[in-house]
């Protein structure tokens, strides 16, 4: 089994509800068990800042599947979801990066891993740091609570709690 950990984030409404299909169709996949979800947060804009309010959360998964095999999978997911590439960083329906795959470290033209920004942002470390304090990020000795340590006051104000999607409320 592998043990992944994917970002999800939308800024096309319904955007919620892009969310929680991307989750439910990769949970329908026979070859993949989602483990474990953060709550949803929203979230500014970084990168390209003209554009909407994300939504954001973090899942960990279980699968048979390469790294690769994923991609494709969340690739797939994207573009079912109605997913144009248009601006870099700019709005989309659903983006789904895999942000690690077991303890892999790659760096290709199709896939890096761990995610190459991953470590810089708050919409990714808030929702990581609820569901994997302790989870350790390949080649530095160091956890995602420590990463998480690290951000600024400004960034973590970015990423807002979004009410009634913590998964411990159902
Ligand atoms: N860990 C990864 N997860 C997802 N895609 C990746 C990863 N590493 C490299 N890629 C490649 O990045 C390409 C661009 O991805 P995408 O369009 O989702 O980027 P983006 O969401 O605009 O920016 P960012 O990667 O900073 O989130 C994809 O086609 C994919 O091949
Ligand atoms: N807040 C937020 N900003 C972003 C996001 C995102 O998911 N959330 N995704 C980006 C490209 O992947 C660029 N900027």
């Amino acid at each position: 089994m592998n043990n992944s950990y994917i970002a999800l984030g939308s800024n096309i409404e319904p955007r919620e509800t892009y969310l929680q299909q991307a989750v439910s169709t990769l949970n329908n996949c026979p070859s993949l068990t989602v483990v474990k979800q953060s709550s949803v947060y929203e979230t500014v804009p970084v990168g390209y800042t003209k554009q909407a309010d994300f939504l954001n959360m973090v899942i960990e998964v279980a699968s048979s599947l390469s790294a690769l095999e994923l991609l494709d999978l969340c690739q797939t997911i994207e573009q079912e979801l109605g997913r144009k590439r248009t601006v870099r960083f700019g709005p989309r329906t659903v983006d789904l990066d895999i942000l690690m795959h077991n303890q892999e470290n790659r760096e290709t033209e199709r896939l890096t891993l761990p995610h190459p920004r991953m470590l810089e942002r708050a919409f990714v470390l808030v929702p990581l740091c609820e569901i994997a304090p302790d989870l350790m990020v390949p080649a530095t000795g160091k956890t995602i609570l420590d990463y998480r340590h690290e951000l600024s006051g400004s960034e973590t104000d970015g990423v807002v709690f979004w009410p009634g999607s913590n998964p411990a409320d159902d």
